[in-house]
């Protein structure tokens, strides 16, 4: 499991009787959106673009559709092995982004088409170390319903000890950007040099929901990467690049 931490490294009075590692959570930063409207009005466009071209609607948020997995079903307490509590901080973080997203004020990112990548992920403007890039969305349904499913994009959300009450987020007809973010190569080592880009699952008010956040500073032009790979070893990427 991910968990966003350092060491705190403050000078202490040194005591001889025992040894203490005093840890100090790192703070996830609210995305900073391009200040000049045109910027995003581009960047949006190029979202809308590549979604109309997969023909997919955009939606920020979990769907729960009839006939898929209820969201009752999505209760973070059911993760085998436990899960990681998104903090007070984080989820004022979490709300500030959403509430900008909505008002049209979308993180500094553009969707460029790659020969080799298909869509991807660029970032228009600097984007901080542990800034919160974007939430998975799209619609949750029971892994057990996918397991014949060749989707490329469907993201772990519950992984309990059983397949008929694990979860998948699955971008197929509602997305957002985070289904167009590219994937390291987890069998070249040099790849993991790319990867910029963290995907965390949380306990957000007792459910559980995924979020990308930037694991170093990244520059306008980079292209965003993370390791599909996280969480289980299943996504296929030897011919990834
Ligand atoms: C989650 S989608 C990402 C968006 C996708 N590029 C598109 O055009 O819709 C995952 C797919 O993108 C492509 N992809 C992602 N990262 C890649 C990489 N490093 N090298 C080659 N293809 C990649 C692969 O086709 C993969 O199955």
């Amino acid at each position: 499991m991910c968990t966003i931490e350092l060491l705190d490294s403050r000078k202490r009075k040194k005591r001889s009787d025992v040894s203490v590692h005093h840890k100090r959570k790192r703070r996830l930063l609210p995305f900073v959106p391009s200040s000049d409207p045109d910027c995003r009005l581009q960047q949006m466009q190029s979202l809308a673009h590549a979604l109309t071209s997969l023909n997919l609607e955009f939606s920020d948020d979990l769907t729960y559709p009839p006939g898929m997995a209820p969201r009752s079903a999505n209760q973070a307490v059911m993760e085998y092995g436990g899960m990681q509590v998104l903090s007070k901080e984080d989820f004022e973080t979490l709300g500030k982004c959403r509430a900008m997203a909505k008002s049209g004020e979308c993180p500094p990112l553009v969707i460029v088409y790659d020969s080799c990548l298909g869509y991807t992920v660029e970032a228009d403007d600097l984007i901080k170390d542990l800034t919160l890039i974007a939430e998975y969305a799209g619609d949750v349904d029971y892994i057990k319903n996918r397991e014949d499913d060749d989707g490329d994009s469907m993201m772990s959300l519950l992984l309990t000890t059983d397949p008929a009450t694990s979860l998948v987020i699955c971008p197929d007809r509602r997305a957002n950007i985070a289904r167009f973010v590219s994937g390291i190569n987890n069998h070249k080592p040099e790849s993991r040099k790319k990867q910029n880009v963290k995907c965390v699952r949380y306990n957000v008010d007792g459910e559980v929901r995924v979020l990308l956040v930037a694991t170093r500073d990244i520059v306008k032009g980079e292209k965003l990467f993370y390791d599909y790979n996280g969480y289980e070893n299943e996504y296929p990427t030897h011919n990834f690049i």
